[in-house]
Formats: structure tokens, C-alpha cells, sequence
């Protein structure tokens, strides 16, 4: 059987549009194919072990860096963070049309994702909600490793208190692209539950579940946990070049 080595894209994304949220979000199921996921999961496996940042209950990496005052050292992240991902996002056409100027990233300031955080949840863990801030062009694009999970969006309550119950469920499966945007990035809040398994998975519950990917099964509409592994591509707005800042320190040294 022949192994298909890239994944069938939709020809625009609006026909991965979540037509149930707030314009504009995507969902593609099948973003990447199974080598390529294996690959990016052992080239995390094997980052130097000074890489992952222990947060309490989950880890992280950061690439090329960690944000210093929301600014990036100018830097290429690695290849395996470039190809495919970077290019084949680049790649799809926001309209159904061949112009060059339609891609997702065309409006942000370096037209490319900059940067990537890599986030790693054992089963149990999650994020609290919470908002991406100001550091990033708004557009997050999520590629997901090794096992579903739901991502939840909250809105905040009229006395500004953040109203727990989520108003949309988005349900990422792994090697699937999910892509957020505009209102989504700004006035809403993202988290993932600290649970083992997701419930009540069906039509009515996930805005996505027209776009999984036929083969799914969510039996009884729960998902059991396994390790997922998040990558977060984003523009940061704000991007220092390490050579002039030395530059600038020797000529003042003279
Ligand atoms: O893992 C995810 O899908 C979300 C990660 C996230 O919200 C973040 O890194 O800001
Ligand atoms: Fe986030």
C-alpha cells in the first residue's frame, strides 16, 4: 500500500471553517500524517533535557527562545518546526482563489509564525483558562501529537468574573491543525480541563464535530486521555536582532 506523504488539504479554508464560532476559526483533522507526527514527537523526546521548563504540573518548551519583555531575539526556529508545518500553513489559501496574498499569516507583521511554544499534557493535566496576550500577532495555530482533547473557550461574566461553564467546546484530535483568530484570540478565554477523560462528546456539545475526521469513534461520546503534545504557532510582534543590540554596545564602548 502506498503511504501517502502529504495529507489531503482542503483546497481553501473555508472549508474548514467552525461555523459555529465566532469568524474566524479552522479546523483541518488531518494536518499532518502519521511519519511526520512520529518524527516531531521524537525530535521533542530527544531536546536537551535543559529545554523543558517543569511548570507545576506540566512542561514546556519554547522555541527559538523565551520571550523577554514580549520581544524575541531574532532567530530561525529549527527545521523540524519549519518543515512541513510552516510552509504547508503557509500554504493554504483563505479564499478559493490563487492569489499570493491569501494565506493566514499575510496580515502579520513577519507574514510567518515566529514562534512556537511546545506544551505537554499527561492525562489529569490541563491549562487554565486564560488569554495569549499581547506579545502575538492575534492567530494561533495548534497542531496537536498523540491524543485527542478538548479545548474549552469561556467568556467573562458582566462583573468581569470569568463564567467557569464553557460556552463552545472544541474537540482536537491528534495530527489535526486548529487555528483561532480575531475575537477568539481577544475576548475570549481558552483552557483545557484538569480531567482524565472528556464526556459528553456529540454533535450538539462539539462546534467541530462536523470536521473530525470520518474514522473517528468517541464511544458513548467519551474520549479517554493519553499523553497530548501541543504545538502553539505564533507571530511575536515584537522581534529584537541580537547582532545590532551587540553592534550598538560596542560603538558606545568606544
Ligand atoms: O495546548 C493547547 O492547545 C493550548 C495551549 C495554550 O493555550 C498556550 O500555550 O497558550
Ligand atoms: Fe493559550
Amino acid at each position: 500500500m502506498n503511504i501517502p506523504s502529504e495529507p489531503p488539504l482542503p483546497r481553501s479554508l473555508d472549508d474548514a471553517r467552525i461555523l459555529q464560532l465566532p469568524s474566524a476559526a479552522f479546523y483541518i483533522s488531518e494536518f499532518i500524517t502519521e511519519d511526520e507526527e512520529k518524527l516531531i514527537l521524537n525530535k521533542i523526546a530527544s531536546a536537551p533535557k535543559p529545554r523543558w521548563k517543569q511548570l507545576t504540573r506540566r512542561r514546556l518548551q519554547t522555541w527559538p527562545s523565551d520571550l523577554i519583555n514580549n520581544k524575541l531575539v531574532d532567530a530561525p526556529l529549527p527545521g523540524w518546526l519549519e518543515e512541513p508545518i510552516v510552509t504547508r500553513l503557509r500554504s493554504l489559501r483563505l479564499q478559493d482563489v490563487d492569489s499570493q496574498h491569501s494565506h493566514i499569516f499575510s496580515d502579520s507583521p513577519h507574514k510567518r509564525p515566529n514562534h512556537v511554544l511546545i506544551n505537554e499534557y499527561p492525562p489529569g493535566i490541563g491549562i487554565m483558562p486564560h488569554k495569549d496576550g499581547a506579545a502575538y500577532h492575534p492567530i494561533v495555530c495548534t497542531v496537536s501529537l498523540g491524543s485527542s482533547i478538548c479545548l474549552n473557550i469561556h467568556e467573562m461574566k458582566d462583573d468581569g468574573t470569568l463564567n467557569n461553564n464553557p460556552i463552545w467546546r472544541i474537540l482536537q484530535e491528534p495530527r489535526s491543525l486548529l487555528i483561532t483568530t480575531a475575537d477568539l484570540y481577544t475576548d475570549y478565554l481558552h483552557g483545557i480541563d484538569d480531567i482524565i477523560e472528556d464526556t459528553e462528546l456529540s454533535e450538539q456539545t462539539i462546534v467541530n464535530w462536523s470536521l473530525l475526521r470520518p474514522s473517528s469513534t468517541f464511544c458513548d461520546g467519551r474520549n479517554p486521555r493519553q499523553m497530548r503534545t501541543s504545538l502553539t504557532y505564533r507571530d511575536v510582534l515584537s522581534v529584537s536582532k541580537l547582532g545590532s543590540k551587540l553592534g550598538l554596545l560596542f560603538s558606545q564602548k568606544k
